[in-house]
């Protein structure tokens, strides 16, 4: 097996520095040193993310972690001329080395739904990948902002946060389950029937990242639109089950992987941008929470230079979203006791 570390240069050392990087769009103030480790590097949402993220200018160096096709993933995405050290990371023994010095750890690792499967049937294996994971992120990068992708998130992110608490690692402010898929696809939705510009809009999607824990708020949305509540009602509906449909149309070769790609890069940018003490950086995720009486729940975050700055509450909610609310709770709790459970007793 392949085992060598892949590099485009030397990694430089992981202590942040300050360097003057010119960028367009971000002047030519200093930026940061930033380290973005991506677990699961070489799969269908690793490989897009990683090109997005060696896009990204607020990116110093990205570390990329798979069991697998790692060293060539890294090849290909390090020939490309922007400013991070790219690095390929291949087999347990080398994770250490990935996440040492991560500011940002993103977890897309295990494996996706087929059609038929919810997301909860994919928990026995990729609870698992989770807790090894997170309790590897526990002994070498325990300051770092984890964005977990993996699925199912309602009980990953539960796995995680009680592996960061048996390490005594554990910072509510630093842990996120990436909803930011839901937000894209309700955007994206609500500008079609809204008939408004895709760029222009805005929809809180609170809740979790399952089915009918998957709760947008297009009361809320902006700009506003007179929608029938027939069409309300078919807009919650397709972006609950946006990423089925995507799983039903890809037809037994994986889930949503570009659009997530995207999603995950805007997320891990808000949280560069919050690190780096851009101020108001707002974007919805499932978060530990006292929003609602379940511990962990998905609102609008503020994001600052410890992660979670502010979670902000709910604003006010149709009768509809109201509905909607009260008929998740019991799911939603059930997926994170579940979890918890995972992590305590495995
Ligand atoms: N949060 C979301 O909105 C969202 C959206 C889409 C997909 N997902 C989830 O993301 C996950 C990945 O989806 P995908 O389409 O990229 O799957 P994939 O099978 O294409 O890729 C998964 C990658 O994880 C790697 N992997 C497996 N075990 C690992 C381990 N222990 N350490 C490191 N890497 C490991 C595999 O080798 C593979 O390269 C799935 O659980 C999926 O359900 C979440
Ligand atoms: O639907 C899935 O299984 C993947 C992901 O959670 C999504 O929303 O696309």
């Amino acid at each position: 097996m392949l085992r060598s570390i892949i590099r485009s240069s030397s990694v430089k050392s992981q202590q942040v520095k300050q360097v003057l990087v010119p960028r367009r769009g971000y002047g030519s103030e200093s930026v940061p040193e930033r380290k973005v480790a991506i677990l699961g590097a070489a799969g269908g949402i690793g490989q897009p993310l990683a090109l997005l993220m060696k896009l990204n200018p607020l990116v110093s160096n990205l570390a990329l972690y798979d069991i697998a096709n790692t060293p060539g993933v890294a090849a290909d995405v390090s020939h490309i001329n922007t400013r991070s050290q790219v690095a390929g990371y291949m087999s347990e023994e080398q994770l250490g080395q990935a996440l040492e010095g991560s500011d940002i750890v993103i977890i897309p690792a295990g494996v996706p739904r087929k059609p038929g499967m919810t997301r909860d049937d994919l928990f026995n294996i990729n609870a698992g990948i989770v807790k090894s994971l997170s309790a590897a992120i526990a002994k070498y990068c325990p300051n770092a902002i984890v964005n977990m992708i993996s699925n199912p998130v309602n009980s990953t992110v539960p796995i995680a946060a009680e592996i960061f608490k048996k390490a005594g690692t554990f910072n509510e402010k630093k842990l996120f389950g990436v909803t930011t898929l839901d937000v894209v696809r309700a955007k994206t939705f609500y500008s079609g029937k809204a008939e408004v510009p895709v760029e222009e809009v805005n929809v809180p999607v609170v809740g979790g990242h399952a089915g009918i824990t998957i709760l947008p708020l297009f009361s809320q949305a902006t700009p506003k639109a007179n929608l029938r509540d027939e069409d309300i009602k078919y807009l919650t509906k397709r972006t609950q089950d946006g990423g089925t449909e995507v799983v039903e149309a890809k037809a037994g070769k994986g889930s949503a992987t570009l659009s997530m790609a995207y999603a995950g890069a805007i997320f891990a940018d808000a949280c560069l941008k919050g690190l780096n003490g851009v101020p108001d950086v707002v974007e919805c995720s499932f978060v530990q929470s006292s929003v609602t009486e379940l511990p962990f729940f998905a609102s609008k975050v503020r994001l600052g230079k410890e992660g979670v700055e502010e979670v902000l509450g709910l604003g006010p909610l149709s009768e509809f979203e109201k509905e909607g609310l009260e008929l998740l709770k019991p799911e939603l709790k059930a997926s994170i006791e579940k979890g918890i459970k995972f992590a305590n007793e495995s």
